[in-house]
């Protein structure tokens, strides 16, 4: 577990984009009690951002925990090294990890008492439920539905008339399914939409039996995630409708909210935490 300077958590922003600057900018302003904003790193070490350091070394002599929030191939990087210095590592591009190389990289050195890997909730809620109905025994049903603004699912490996047909979506058309099949597949193909689905199967303990679809739904603002799963201990569904960020209409406003959220509980000696 990492070693706490002081009394305050410093937390470490890897990455300045919608969700790293919110959750950089919430810092300053003393958002979390018994946190505070070590240092922020951007891709090329922007001295104009606020605690900006120039590089990883200086993240991690600044930094009780790292944030990442600069995207997967960043995490793959990035989360070794941090892992390995003895900083514990809190996820937001949880799809990275479902390559199996990484993933087993970083949770050999999470098992070998460097830092711990923390998995953000992100975008989600109700994860707290599916882990526990995963350990009263095997889950019978997993489902994830994800549906979002057309434009934001649009991925670079499409060709230009798959892209142009959602592109040109308007309110009023039916939902179009761009996705569906299990979760490591869809956080692979969906790297900035498909997080959720990665996070929904590291909670259920499989990656192969969560079914996931994405929708691209033009007729409403909300980012929609409804969870489903199924199991000896009964049947649940969480819906989450989610505004989207002004800064990154593909990530939800909740996220940079889930991160504090999550840096609250590893505050030493918090009150409370939602355990
Ligand atoms: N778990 C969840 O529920 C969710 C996870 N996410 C994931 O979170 C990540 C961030 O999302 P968001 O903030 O909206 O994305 P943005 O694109 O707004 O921001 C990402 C930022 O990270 C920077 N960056 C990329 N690589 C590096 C690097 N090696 N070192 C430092 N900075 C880097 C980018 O810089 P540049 O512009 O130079 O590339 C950019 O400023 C995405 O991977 C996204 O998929 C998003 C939503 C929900
Ligand atoms: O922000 C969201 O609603 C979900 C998202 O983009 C992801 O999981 O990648």
């Amino acid at each position: 577990m990492t070693a706490v300077h002081g009394a305050v958590l410093r937390v470490g922003v890897l990455g300045h984009g919608a969700i790293g600057a919110n959750v950089a900018g919430a810092l300053r302003r003393g958002a979390v009690p018994g946190a505070v904003l070590g240092g922020v790193l951007t891709r090329g070490g922007d001295a104009a951002v606020p605690a900006s350091v120039p590089d990883m070394r200086g993240l991690l002599a600044s930094a009780d925990v790292v944030v990442e929030a600069a995207g997967g191939p960043a995490l793959r990087e990035h989360g070794p090294a941090v892992l390995a210095a003895g900083r514990d590592l809190l996820a937001v591009s949880v799809g990275a990890l479902a390559d199996e190389d990484l993933f087993r990289e970083l949770t050999r050195l999470t098992a070998a008492g460097s830092g711990r890997l923390l998995v953000c909730p992100g975008a989600l809620g109700g994860l707290d439920a599916l882990r526990a109905a995963a350990l009263a025994g095997p889950l019978t049903r997993v489902r994830l539905t994800s549906s979002k603004a057309p434009a934001s699912l649009v991925q670079p490996w499409m060709d230009e008339p798959a892209a142009d047909r959602l592109r040109a979506l308007r309110p009023g058309d039916s939902p179009v399914t761009v996705f569906d099949g299990d979760a490591r597949e869809a956080a692979v193909r969906f790297p900035r939409n498909a997080n959720v689905a990665a996070t929904v199967a590291l909670a259920a303990g499989d990656w192969a039996s969560v079914r996931v679809r994405l929708l691209a739904d033009p007729d409403t603002p909300l980012t929609r995630h409804v969870v489903e799963f199924a199991g000896p201990v009964g049947e649940y569904r969480f819906e989450l409708g989610n505004l989207p960020d002004p800064a990154n209409p593909a990530t939800s406003g909740l996220v940079a909210h889930a991160v504090l959220r999550s840096l609250a509980d590893l505050v030493p000696g918090a009150a409370w935490r939602v355990a």
